[in-house]
């Protein structure tokens, strides 16, 4: 009753009246209080519960990354407006063109072959056009290779305790999917003769050559000068002058295996059987192989001398034993399921079983690429932040190209995991054979016939933990056959001066755009670089704001579960956020014409990398998670028999 009666009380006295004791008075001040609390409490909840109608309403994702990066650039859209060819879509098209295009219907070049590749900000050029950026006193950026040499020396060599080789030749598999950018060749085709850059007055291809000290430790003994950089073919090649220098991707940007199947209709179809939905495969010894590049057939007199050059949808299946590899395992899976379709459907065309089959080697190599690489070489904080694993949420606003900053860029430092060596591995696991990639660079001969053995060594042999250098053939010598005339390269120099021929800002500037703190000094940047390497930096560029974006993202710390530091893992993360995002036809779209039905994703989750091994070779077991390296001795029971990796298409 009392305190019916004090409550009722309680509106008329306020906390300075006298009446009211100090005990009161405290009384008062938290009912106050509490009625505030109570209010703003009240508010809380009716806007979350507002919040969460709007989320449901207008189903918008529930996870906002922090630091997702903002295109600034304005040269694309000069490309889309003024260059790409017109073409009509079929909007109820369920297949992918080749080429690319129509995959975003309010943009239809979006993300096609010989589109420009995107670019979070303005190229830099010294003359806003096309020549390279000079450091702020004027003079010339630092030697690419005296960078090399200085700063990223293989010293460490450490093995990756956790990973196997194999992430290297995924990591160029799918970087043949999204990207390929040519370069000038002047006098002959790649590794170009620009032994003419040594005259007098150099013609114009010569002018990013990148000059060699004469006591240079591998190429001073061999008397060279000059490492043959060529810059790349720019816009105009294809009969569209744009100014700054705009570099197109002749690959279809989109993961869509088009490094299987070819970025155009012509090498498209040059690649087909045309019978069972097949595609065109050479037979050795009962094994499959993708077909024989007829010009690599040479006849001498009675004999034919045959060099092994692969022909499939990317040019570069050659380069070495890895990609070649990949690229004869998915010719094998494309067969192999191609086969398994028209068992099962005996009526269908072999158009209808062509396009079914790329349409799922496709969704299979984006879930190996998200659900098993990605983690690995991005780790927990990218993959949550940038929503990587999350239900793809098409936007039909993101362009899903790839950027200039990741593919001259922030992609390559995986180049620092290049192995040194190839193992070839027989049934016991016993090394057989082992390859420098340098001796089979171009020549991928070895492959016919130890396919398994290579398929065990790459399993097997523990991964290069990633570290500021290159191994050391790769920053010297990269290719060294006698049968081709060639002097080697580093492609570390390589990989610097690509980022200065393309005109990337620099280090500083995209680092802020990753959300780091802005660089003012040298010192600033003590966060991520170790303090001996700032001080070699401040030796070779006049002020921090001259860094080349791959010297600056090569140095970084790593963050922690990443192979990369920020400034490089934020330009990946956000690449693969609209590979995904910006792609109609990414295997977990719904409601498009090509979208999957629920069974035949779940069927699809299932497929791992280790199923398709088992699927295209003779190994006989073989870890689940695939790039995890698992000891065959003490832990053979977590390798399982390849019968139980089965492939089910029962809900096509
Ligand atoms: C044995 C393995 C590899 C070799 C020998 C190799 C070699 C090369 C060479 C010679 C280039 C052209 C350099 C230039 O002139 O600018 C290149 C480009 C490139 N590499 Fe690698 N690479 C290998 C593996 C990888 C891996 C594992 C990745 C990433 C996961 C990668 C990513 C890239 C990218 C993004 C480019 C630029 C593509 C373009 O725009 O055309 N590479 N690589
Ligand atoms: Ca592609």
């Amino acid at each position: 009753m009392g305190n019916i009666l004090r409550s009722r009380d309680k509106p008329l006295l306020n906390e300075n009246s006298p009446l009211i004791g100090s005990e009161a008075k405290s009384k008062l001040k938290w009912f106050n209080l509490r009625n505030v609390l109570l209010f703003i409490t009240l508010l809380l909840c009716i806007l979350i519960i507002l919040y969460g109608v709007f989320l449901i309403i207008f189903n918008k994702p529930t996870k906002t990354p922090t630091s997702r990066l903002i295109s600034v650039a304005t040269i694309n859209n000069d490309y889309f407006d003024k260059c790409s060819p017109p073409v009509t879509c079929d909007p109820k098209a369920k297949y992918r063109t080749v080429n690319g295009s129509c995959n975003n219907l309010l943009n239809p070049n979006w993300g096609a072959a010989l589109t420009p590749f995107y670019r979070y900000m303005d190229p830099v050029f010294s003359d806003g056009i096309s020549v390279f950026r000079v450091q702020s006193d004027g003079s010339p950026l630092p030697n690419a290779r005296t960078l090399t040499l200085t700063m990223f020396q293989d010293t460490l060599k450490i093995c990756d305790h956790q990973n196997n080789e194999l992430l290297v030749p995924w990591g160029q598999f799918i970087t043949h999917d999204v990207a390929f950018s040519p370069v000038r060749s002047v006098n002959s085709s790649f590794p170009a003769a620009l032994d003419h850059c040594e005259d007098k007055n150099p013609p114009i291809e010569c002018e990013a050559v990148i000059r060699l000290s004469p006591d240079d430790p591998v190429y001073g003994k061999k008397n060279l000068t000059i490492l043959k950089f060529m810059r790349l073919i720019t816009a105009p090649a294809y009969n569209c002058t744009l100014v700054p220098a705009t570099v197109l991707n002749t690959n279809t940007h989109y993961i869509d295996s088009s490094n299987v199947y070819g970025s155009d209709s012509d090498v498209a179809n040059e690649l087909r059987l045309f019978s069972g939905g097949q595609l065109l495969y050479n037979t050795i010894g009962k094994q499959e192989y993708c077909p024989q590049d007829p010009t690599k057939v040479v006849k001498k007199g009675n004999q034919t001398q045959v060099t092994i050059a692969f022909l499939a949808g990317d040019v570069n299946v050659n380069q070495n034993l890895g990609i070649a590899l990949f690229q004869n395992l998915f010719l094998r899976f494309h067969n192999y399921l191609a086969n398994k379709l028209q068992a099962e459907h005996p009526s269908w065309t072999d158009e209808t079983i062509y396009q079914e089959t790329r349409r799922i080697v496709a969704a299979v190599t984006q879930i190996i690429t998200y659900d098993s690489f990605l983690p690995i070489i991005l780790g927990e904080k990218y993959i949550n932040e940038y929503g990587l694993n999350d239900e793809t949420n098409y936007d039909p606003t993101l362009i899903a190209s790839m950027a200039q900053e990741m593919t001259s860029g922030a992609f390559r430092l995986l180049h620092n995991i290049i192995p040194a060596q190839f193992n070839y591995m027989s049934e016991n696991y016993t090394t057989y054979e082992v390859e420098e990639p340098s001796k089979s660079f171009l020549r991928p001969d070895t492959l016919i016939g130890n396919v398994d053995g290579f398929i065990r060594g790459l399993t097997e042999t523990p991964g290069r933990e990633p570290q500021p250098s290159y191994n050391n053939l790769i920053s010297n010598i990269v290719i060294e056959l006698p049968t081709i005339n060639t002097t080697g390269f580093d492609l570390l120099s390589y990989d610097i001066q690509r980022g200065r021929d393309v005109g990337l800002p620099p280090y500083t500037k995209i680092r802020s755009l990753c959300g780091l703190p802005q660089a003012k000094s040298f010192d600033d940047l003590s966060d991520y670089i170790p303090s001996e390497k700032i001080n070699q930096l401040k030796q070779f560029y006049s002020t921090v704001d001259d860094i080349d974006y791959y010297v600056g993202i090569l140095l970084e710390d790593k963050v922690t579960g990443s192979m990369f530091g920020p400034t490089g893992s934020c330009v990946i993360a956000d690449s693969f956020y609209r590979f995904r995002n910006g792609d109609r036809f990414f295997y977990d779209v719904k409601d498009q014409p090509g979208s999957f039905t629920s069974d035949q994703i779940q069927s699809l989750k299932k497929i791992t990398l280790s199923h398709i091994i088992c699927a295209t070779s003779e190994i006989e077991r073989i870890q689940k998670d695939t790039f995890r390296l698992i000891d065959h001795i003490r832990l053979m029971k977590l390798k399982p028999k390849c019968e139980t990796y089965t492939i089910n298409l029962s809900a096509w």
